[in-house]
């Protein structure tokens, strides 16, 4: 291609070349750094664009287009200290589709050049990894090697060896003279933040990311290191081979998992494009479900022949293609760590960021947990660090770029005192590694935080009632005496106290105030009254709710008390057994630790709770606002519970209950709900979309009832339900 393109005059400008070397260079010394230091120093988008405006250079000024560039090779091409080897079989890079556009381009293409319509895509996933070779020879594991420029590699023999799930001899009768096998090693995420910890507190330099983790791992001069890293591997092709052959790879896959090689468990064979996009559709929402980081689906023509009439090209297969998801991970600079409290007093360092756009959104902050989380990542003040979203998950900092420091770097310190009170900062018990505000009562961090959880979907479900107007309840900038001064006067507010508040909007993430996007100014509010002085439309509802959440069931209630280790589960298994809060209140540790679903630890925080005396106070006020603290029919004779020592599973979805709805209707009559099917269980409540405790019903004959089979139960009682119960299949 290029001795054509000299043919013709020399057209690319002296600045375009200029730009183009100045790319190429740029890209080589990333490339160096990710392939033979395993530190890369920017993000994988942030390469991948690099590469993309080399490609567009080279796509106008076709000349520029030599096989030296680095977008005509497999990457990889340096010497290191390991010892050259050769791949029998070339080992490629893939090129990408970035959109349905260039999905559907090379879907076209394959069409054309297949000249037939017989055949088959292989969906896989695009494992985030590093790629080897393995070569077996008679079925013994001869040599393992790092894909290098793709025709020499680094041989990494030993290294490879350490990893369990690689077969040292291959299993079964059928074995070939040879065949090389190409995989991505990984390393998983969840122990990602272990390994660190370790490399930290050894001194040694933390990794950015799993994937780099997993290259440094491999690449270690000694293999004794390498085994006590648990790498894993996927097998996601075949490279030479002798003494066997095969049609499809999909059917070659099967061979290698019958040989005990870590096959893939995700692949799938679809006929056309539209069964491809549905598989790329799925595992973008399910990303996360599989044991690995993906980063993309990589589409293969599953029949070999076909493959070969397709050949490839310098650099990458044309039978092939890598579609590329949004990236989850960007770099971006750590400005500082601050601490925000919570609402049980404990104190946790988060992350402040340059802002950056990832999975869709600006991230200005991630999690950090505590002081020795920060420790165990590695990262200072002042890193560039990569940050990771996953999903809905909050940002994350997965680790800091070493290789970026300047000196300027300093380590966090946790503060002394409380930033919202002042108090100075303590464990709750020795030994614990959170640090605590003690002032629960009045530190107007908690108080905002225990009253935004109590007007929460889970607690008491105050509409109108959120963020901003907790802060501006518990510390407004006028009046100078808060309407509340702990949730006991929540049920008591008047609309007159809450029209002259002034406060600011607090931000949810930090419980700093928002500033003007303009004026950098902190922004202050009239929250509750229109200009007019006149409450707002919002304030009226806000009210409303609070007065209508008087009548929430019990156990919301005691949610909402924030009271520590008590959420929805321990305060329903606490509603049903003593059904009041007096009778909670009177009952000793050990009745209280008796109860299924609440234990020990939550007996003794309960204990705790109520010897406080503004916790006793809140009660006292609450009850005489008349929110409810007895179960129904408490008082009389205790309701009748005719389902009494029944166990019963809801699953799927039920069209006249929501599934917390359906498990109060059976509680409050006595049954059990759990979540698994057992032969124990006396009834399984079927919705729609069941799943499979479905068919585990069926499997062990537990009579399923569908919702009129429910209604029936709740009505008529288990023996008039067994009647209606679905047949049993199989
Ligand atoms: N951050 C940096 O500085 C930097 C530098 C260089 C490269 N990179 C990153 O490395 C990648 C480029 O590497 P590349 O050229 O190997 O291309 P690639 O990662 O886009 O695709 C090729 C590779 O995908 C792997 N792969 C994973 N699952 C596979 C499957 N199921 N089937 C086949 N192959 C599979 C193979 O190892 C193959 O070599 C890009 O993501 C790039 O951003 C980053
Ligand atoms: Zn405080």
């Amino acid at each position: 291609m290029a001795g054509e393109q000299q043919a013709q005059p020399a057209s690319a400008p002296a600045e375009a070349r200029e730009k183009h070397a100045q790319l190429a260079e740029q890209i080589e010394e990333h490339r160096f750094r990710y392939y033979v230091k395993d530190r890369p120093v920017i993000s994988d988008a942030e390469f991948d664009k690099l590469l993309r405006s080399l490609e567009a250079i080279e796509d106008e000024y076709p000349e520029l287009r030599t096989p030296d560039s680095p977008t005509q090779k497999v990457a990889g091409a340096y010497a290191t200290d390991f010892t050259a080897v050769q791949h029998r079989e070339r080992m490629l890079s893939l090129d990408n589709a970035f959109d349905d556009e260039e999905l559907a381009a090379w879907a076209d293409r394959v069409a054309k050049e297949v000249g037939t319509s017989a055949y088959h895509f292989l969906c896989e996933l695009k494992v985030d990894g590093l790629a080897v070779n393995l070569t077996y020879e008679h079925g013994r594991l001869t040599r393992a090697a790092t894909r290098g420029d793709g025709r020499t590699g680094e041989d990494i023999t030993p290294n490879v060896r350490t990893i369990a799930e690689i077969p040292d001899r291959l299993k079964g009768d059928l074995i070939p003279a040879l065949v090389e096998i190409r995989g991505e090693v990984y390393f998983p995420m969840e122990k990602f933040e272990e390994l660190n910890a370790r490399l930290v507190e050894a001194g040694e330099k933390p990794f950015a990311n799993p994937r780099n983790a997993a290259a440094g791992s491999l690449r270690q001069k000694d293999p004794r290191i390498t085994a006590t890293r648990p790498l894993h591997m996927v097998v996601h092709g075949i490279g030479a081979r002798e003494g066997f052959s095969i049609d499809r790879l999909s059917q070659a896959y099967d061979l290698l998992r019958e040989w005990g090689l870590p096959t893939a468990k995700h692949n799938k064979v679809v006929e056309g494009l539209d069964g491809v996009r549905e598989f790329i559709g799925y595992y973008g929402d399910n990303r996360h479900s599989v044991e690995h980081e993906i980063d993309g689906v990589v589409v293969k023509l599953d029949e070999i022949p076909l493959q070969g009439r397709l050949g490839s090209t310098s650099r990458a297969p044309r039978w092939a293609i890598a579609w590329k998801y949004p990236p989850e991970e960007v770099n971006t600079k750590l400005v500082d760590i601050r601490v925000g409290v919570g609402r049980t007093g404990r104190v946790t360092p988060y992350a402040v960021v340059e802002p950056v756009v990832v999975a869709g959104s600006e991230v200005e902050f991630a999690t950090l947990h505590n002081q020795d989380v920060v420790k165990a990542k590695g990262v200072l003040i002042g890193d560039t660090v990569v940050l990771r979203k996953a999903g809905d998950v909050i940002p994350e900092i997965l680790g800091p770029v070493v290789d970026l420091r300047d000196g300027t770097e300093r380590e966090f310190q946790m503060p002394a005192e409380c930033p919202e009170c002042g108090s100075e900062l303590r464990p709750m018990k020795e030994g614990d590694v959170d640090l605590r505000c003690p002032n629960g009562r009045s530190c107007p961090a908690q108080l905002r935080e225990r009253l935004f959880y109590l007007a929460g979907r889970k607690c008491l479900d105050i509409e109108n009632f959120g963020y901003v107007a907790a802060a501006a309840l518990t510390r407004p900038l006028e009046p100078s005496e808060p309407p509340l001064k702990d949730e006991g006067d929540l049920f008591d507010l008047k609309v007159e106290e809450l029209l002259p508040i002034k406060s600011y909007v607090l931000d949810q993430d930090t419980g700093l105030p928002k500033r003007d996007p303009k004026t950098g100014e902190e922004k202050i509010v009239t929250f509750f009254a229109n200009q007019k002085g006149e409450p707002k439309k919002n304030t009226l509802a806000m009210l409303d709710n609070i007065a209508a959440a008087k009548e929430r069931p019990l156990a919301r209630i005691i949610t909402g008390l924030s009271i520590r280790h008590v959420g929805p589960v321990a305060a329903e298994a606490l509603a049903r057994e003593f059904r009041s809060i007096d009778r909670i209140e009177q009952a000793s540790q050990e009745e209280l630790a008796a109860v299924e679903g609440v234990g020990p630890t939550i007996a003794a925080s309960l204990k705790q709770w109520f010897e406080e005396e503004w916790h006793r106070e809140i009660l006292r006020k609450w009850r005489a606002a008349g929110v409810r603290m007895e179960e129904e029919g408490v008082g009389e004779e205790q309701g009748p519970r005719p389902l009494e020592g029944l166990t019963v599973v809801v699953t799927g979805t039920l069209q006249n209950h929501t599934r917390d709805g359906a498990k109060e209707a059976l509680q409050s009559r006595g049954a059990k709900v759990t979540g698994s099917v057992s032969k124990k269980t006396s009834f399984v409540i079927v919705g729609d979309n069941p799943g499979s405790k479905y068919d585990k019903a069926m499997q062990v004959k537990v009579p399923v009832l569908n919702e009129e089979g429910f209604a029936v139960l709740l009505e008529q009682g288990p023996d008039a339900a067994a009647e209606v119960a679905l047949p049993i299949e199989g």
